[in-house]
């Protein structure tokens, strides 16, 4: 069958009310934002939380401390947004730091330890929103770290999209330019590109 662009919609996210109401306590939720490289993940997480300033709730942002490509602190997406973050070497830590806020924004969340399913979990449970963001899938198109076990956990998870880099067509996955064969390697245009399907498996071929 050949493949229909139309038939993938773009819902744009709205999110739902996360005002407290009565004397009811108010609950949380996960959101996941996924996608290979360049679909637009961390704009879309940087859309979602500027909006939550706007509505006036209080936000903080987190990244595992190895991805320090464009900024120490920032999170950086590949057209220069960028917003205010905190490295973080070990999932728990988020547990502290986001004591006093209502909206938890994580980029990057493949990066992170095992124990991030639990932490995101307990965020939620207290009544947080948490915005995750992160590559669904590695270089050789297997699920990423802990990227599965969030999706399953979320109450909405949104997959987004880049461009074939070869023929133009809805991408999904993350092309791997060099010959390494370590699941982390950093990089940006100069080791990777965004490939659809049939292009991914032709490989060096297309
Ligand atoms: N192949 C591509 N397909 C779509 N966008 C691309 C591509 N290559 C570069 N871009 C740029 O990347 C931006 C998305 O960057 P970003 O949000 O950082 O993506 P992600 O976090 O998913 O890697 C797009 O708005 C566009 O300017
Ligand atoms: C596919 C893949 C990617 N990486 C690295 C490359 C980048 O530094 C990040 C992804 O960043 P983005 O915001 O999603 O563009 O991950 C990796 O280490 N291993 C991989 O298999
Ligand atoms: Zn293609």
């Amino acid at each position: 069958m050949p493949f229909q662009q139309s038939s993938i919609t773009s819902n744009m996210f709205i999110e739902p009310s996360h005002r407290k109401e009565n004397e009811n306590p108010r609950t949380g939720w996960i959101e996941v934002i996924c996608g290979s490289m360049f679909s637009g993940k961390t704009e879309e997480l940087i859309r979602r939380l500027n909006r939550a300033k706007i509505a006036r709730q209080r936000i903080q942002i987190f990244k595992p401390a190895l991805d320090k490509r464009y900024h120490d602190e920032n999170i950086v997406s590949h057209n220069d947004n960028s917003i205010r973050s905190i490295p973080v070497q070990t999932s728990i830590e988020i547990i502290d730091l986001a004591e006093n806020c209502e909206v938890v924004g994580l980029d990057e969340a493949q990066f992170f330890d095992e124990k991030i399913v639990d932490v995101c979990t307990l965020l939620a449970d207290s009544g947080k929103r948490v915005i995750v963001a992160g590559l669904d899938m590695d270089y050789m198109g297997k699920p990423f770290g802990c990227m599965p076990q969030l999706m399953a956990i979320a109450e909405f998870v949104t997959k987004v999209h880049a461009i074939c880099m070869v023929c133009g067509e809805v991408a999904s996955h993350s092309y791997r330019l060099s010959p390494s064969n370590e699941r982390v390697l950093l990089g940006e245009t100069d080791l990777y590109e965004a490939r659809c399907r049939r292009c991914f498996n032709l490989g060096e071929q297309v």
